[in-house]
């Protein structure tokens, strides 16, 4: 192997966003926010900038495993615009440190920075062709800087025959970066560009600041694991940006666990639901519950034939319909398996009339979706402040899978997803709730303009009776009385943190089931919020 010589300036900063509620820019917020940070700085500077990162993080990515070999040359494709750029000053980055690197430039760089660093990878000597190899196997590493976020169209031609190549090697051989995004990809949505083909990396090098479609959607397989490269400039994100999910948006709004504390500290939640036949759905959601840190768990059946107790959670108390009084509750969670009788009708208006916390899910969504007088309801409740104590407005969740968002915003699910980012914030606006979009990528927005997205789960999570769940999650939340917005942020992350942990353990990604998702839930919520201090 060669021996890599360091890079001439001192080592960029890569940020792992594991963890880390950073702000998630648009195309068009960080277009302003490239020429406020290039303003002032020589030229070129920071696109060199992401070369030398992009440069400094394979040769520490392969220290370790002896992937950067002469015999095995890093292959680095090059696109006509700043990300091949990006590209080019790589290769010189990699060439003056010693390591074998050549470049594919099927059509020159056009763009100013580009020609420039061009001129540079020339004179460093960089080899350059305009014809692909016969094979990428042999290379150690291959790199993704055909385009941006500047792919304005569909890739044709030879760059929509790079990405399948770059894709494929991706899947066989492993040891592909994408710079900034890989090629093809939405950054805003998570979308391929007008529906066609995009490049398949391992990992993503993405610069100056995280982007939303690199969680959403196609993004986490495309992608794959992200770092970011913020180019020492230090972005002010406007107060609309969103986030990345993040312990540290929601940990400080959970209740103290004090030695005084008793059952009623930690709140009563009914879940309401289950019309006949289907009352396992709010059993999961109770279950969760329980396991989440509610002081006590009900659950309010809808339909006939409900069991008198659930056998392995005999500390749920079960109600037949109409038995449980709905103002007694500290929050319900409405919709689990309730179809859509004269029953639910009647247990969904009785819960939007009372003051508790609300979380809305399923078939509460669809009845709010096909009858304007209960969506008024719900918004009335929102916005008079039915808590009224306060003043403020009582939480209120909505948690709709694409299909149950498309029928409240009358549309289709394929509208939703081509923006999931815009659904989510345009039915929080329309509802005057907190809505969790859920899905690859799951979106909480807020009413009042936050949102973030979620980094968690996997498709493990991908069988029934895990959003059931997830409503027992957030339901408990709310009885324990954190706000709406961070009810539904901590919900979703610990949702999907346990299924990523249930399949590191070898329970997924196939055949995970919903309700084995609770115990994890709980306990990576005592580790994450109340660690047991020496
Ligand atoms: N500026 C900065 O401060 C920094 C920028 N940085 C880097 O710049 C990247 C953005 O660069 P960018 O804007 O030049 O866009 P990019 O993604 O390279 O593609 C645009 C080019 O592709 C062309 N084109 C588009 N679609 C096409 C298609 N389907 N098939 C063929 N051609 C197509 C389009 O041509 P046109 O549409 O004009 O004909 C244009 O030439 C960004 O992601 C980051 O990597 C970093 O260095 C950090 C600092
Ligand atoms: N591929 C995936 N990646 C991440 N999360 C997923 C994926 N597929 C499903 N989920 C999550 O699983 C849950 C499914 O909820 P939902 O569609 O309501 O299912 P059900 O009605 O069967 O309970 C949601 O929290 C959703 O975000
Ligand atoms: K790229």
């Amino acid at each position: 192997m060669t021996n890599p010589r360091p890079l001439p300036d001192h080592p960029p900063q890569l940020l792992s966003p594991n963890d880390r509620p950073l702000p998630l820019f648009t195309v068009a917020q960080l277009r302003e926010l490239e020429a406020r940070g290039a303003a002032g700085l020589p030229a070129h500077t920071l696109m060199v900038r992401a070369g030398a990162a992009s440069a400094h993080y394979l040769i520490e990515r392969a220290a370790h495993e002896g992937s950067l070999a002469t015999e095995h040359p890093v292959w680095i494709a090059a696109g006509p615009g700043n990300n091949g750029g990006d590209a080019l000053v790589l290769a010189t980055r990699l060439r003056q440190a010693g390591i074998a690197a050549e470049v594919c430039m099927p059509v020159e760089v056009k763009a100013e920075d580009a020609r420039w660093a061009l001129g540079e990878a020339r004179a460093a000597g960089v080899p350059i062709s305009h014809v692909p190899p016969a094979s990428l196997d042999a290379f150690g590493w291959v790199v993704d800087g055909l385009f941006g976020i500047g792919l304005a169209r569909p890739l044709e031609g030879i760059f929509a025959e790079l990405a399948v190549r770059i894709g494929r090697r991706a899947t066989t051989h492993g040891r592909v970066l994408a710079l900034d995004v890989p090629s093809g990809l939405d950054s805003d949505t998570g979308n391929v560009v007008d529906g066609g083909l995009a490049v398949r990396a391992t990992e993503t090098v993405t610069f100056l600041g995280a982007k939303p479609g690199l969680y959403m959607t196609y993004g986490r397989d495309l992608a794959g694991s992200v770092t970011l490269a913020p180019l020492g400039v230090d972005l002010p994100p406007a107060a609309d940006v969103a986030r990345l999910n993040a312990p540290a948006l929601f940990a400080p709004h959970f209740p103290a666990r004090s030695f005084a504390s008793h059952k009623g500290t930690f709140g009563s939640l009914a879940v309401v639901g289950g019309d006949t036949g289907m009352c396992g759905a709010p059993i999961l959601a109770a279950r969760a519950a329980l396991h989440t840190g509610a002081g006590k768990v009900h659950v309010a059946f809808v339909g006939e034939g409900a069991p008198a107790y659930d056998a392995p959670y005999p500390e749920l108390m079960l109600h037949p319909p109409g038995t449980l009084a709905f103002d007694a509750m500290d929050a319900l969670a409405v919709g689990c398996g309730m179809g859509r009788g004269a029953n639910a009708i009647a247990s969904l208006q009785k819960a939007l009339g009372c003051n508790a916390p609300l979380l809305l899910d399923a078939d509460a969504l669809n009845l709010i979706a096909s009858d304007t007088s209960l969506a008024g309801v719900l918004t009335a409740g929102a916005v008079k402040g039915a808590s009224g104590a306060d003043g403020t407005a009582r939480p209120c969740v909505l948690t709709p899978h694409p299909l149950e968002a498309a029928r409240l915003l009358g549309t289709d699910s394929t509208s939703i997803q081509r923006d999931r980012l815009g659904s989510a914030r345009a039915l929080a606006a329309r509802f005057a709730a907190v809505v969790v979009l859920k899905g690859a990528g799951t979106v909480i927005a807020s009413p009042d303009g936050r949102a973030a997205v979620n980094p968690t789960g996997n498709a493990a999570l991908a069988t029934g009776g895990t959003g059931d769940v997830l409503g027992g999650i957030i339901g408990a939340l709310l009885a324990e009385r954190l706000p709406g917005y961070e009810a539904a942020l901590a919900g979703v992350y610990l949702h999907g943190l346990a299924a990523e942990t249930l399949t590191a353990g070898g329970s997924g990604p196939a055949g995970l089931t919903a309700g084995e998702l609770a115990p994890t839930v709980r306990t990576l919520l005592n580790r994450l919020i109340y660690p047991v201090r020496d």
